[in-house]
């Protein structure tokens, strides 16, 4: 079932701007899903129609079976407490400690010391911050304080927990620490993240599904894996493009034509096809020889998923039959 729905949700803002179009996404109980586009796509505000800091202007949102359009504020209040946000800028109280910090939100519930000290304690543990637990946030780390802004999320045992780009300040080695550890909030704790990000690299590395925004409309959604190895529209290829880095970029492409007059064909990899067997009967039966110029290939889900550019050469009847012969176990592009 559905923990998270947008039913044909649209938002326009005073002044004229519609950020959100006729949204339909549904986000299961239990998974990590991704909310990716371009700055203005639209991403801040899906986030804040789901904690409901905004109200759709059209359709429904509905958290845990709670249509949130129909809530008076002291209702809303309630559904906020199920649901933490981790935020790019950490957003610390810079005068509390990291012990505090997290306390803050159970001071707020009304939460007992004693109980609060015990749950302050697990979490710092959790998140793997517990040696810094009385120091100020400006003695830390951009990745340790987001550590302390994940277990302050996480403090009152939220259901979901929203990111929004939540490693967007991070260095890449850093990056994919903080990457770890929320799919561990997510695999142990079974906790449910949208993670809100304009990086496919963010997609790839802990996502299960995926949905892409453009200019407020979200034009494509899937499991993780298809959608990288299958994009439907432009702007989403785009995007798998830069996590991948599979496909040679123009400037490469000349590159890769000055050293190697053949023919250039990108054919695409994942693990459950075999290429291997078509280029061996491409070079023995046709005659072909080739070259691996350019290629990607990394985990996506679990599976295997990238291109390799080859370079093929032979008479030119030959290189035909052996595109052929690869066609037939996965799609190739003759780039000539
Ligand atoms: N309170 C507001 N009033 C008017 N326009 C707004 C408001 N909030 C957002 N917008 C507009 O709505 C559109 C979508 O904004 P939003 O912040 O949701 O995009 P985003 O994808 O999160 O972008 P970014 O990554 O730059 O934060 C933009 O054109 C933005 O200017």
């Amino acid at each position: 079932m559905a923990l998270i729905e947008f039913r044909g949700v649209g938002k326009a803002f005073e002044g004229g701007v519609t950020a959100l179009e006729d949204v339909d996404l549904e986000i299961g109980a239990g998974e990590v899903h991704a909310v990716i586009g371009h700055s203005g796509a639209g991403k801040s505000t899906l986030v804040r129609l789901i904690n409901a800091l905004e109200r759709p202007t059209s359709g429904a949102v509905v958290v845990d079976g709670v249509d949130l359009t129909a809530l008076s504020e002291r209702d809303l209040r309630e559904v906020r407490k199920g649901i933490g946000m981790v935020f790019q800028q950490f957003n610390l109280l810079r005068s509390r400690t990291v012990f505090e910090n997290v306390a803050y939100p159970l001071r707020v519930a009304r939460w007992g010391r004693a109980e609060r000290e015990r749950r302050v304690t697990e979490l710092l543990h959790f998140v793997g911050i517990a040696e810094h637990a009385w120091r100020y946030p400006g003695r830390l780390s951009g990745g340790q304080k987001q550590r302390v802004g994940i277990a302050r999320a996480l403090a009152a045992n939220p259901k979901v927990l929203l990111a929004d780009e939540a490693t967007s300040a991070l260095d890449p080695e850093t990056t994919g620490e903080v990457l770890r550890l929320l799919k561990r909030v997510n695999t142990e704790l079974g906790v449910t993240i949208v993670v809100i990000t304009h990086e496919m690299e963010v997609v790839r590395a802990i996502a299960d599904r995926v949905s892409v925004l453009e200019a407020g409309r979200l034009v494509e959604h899937g499991d993780v894996r298809t959608v990288f190895t299958d994009p439907r529209r432009e702007v989403t290829r785009r995007f798998v493009a830069t996590a991948l880095h599979d496909r040679p970029a123009a400037d490469d492409l000349a590159r890769i034509r000055a050293r190697h007059p053949g023919r250039l064909v990108t054919a695409r990899v994942r693990d459950d096809v075999r290429i291997g067997p078509a280029l061996t009967a491409a070079a023995t039966g046709h005659g072909v020889a080739f070259e691996i110029v350019h290629g990607g290939i990394k985990d996506v889900g679990g599976a295997a998923v990238g291109s390799l550019t080859l370079e093929l050469t032979g008479p030119d009847d030959s290189v035909d039959r052996a595109i052929a012969a690869l066609r037939a176990t996965t799609p190739v592009e003759d780039l000539g």
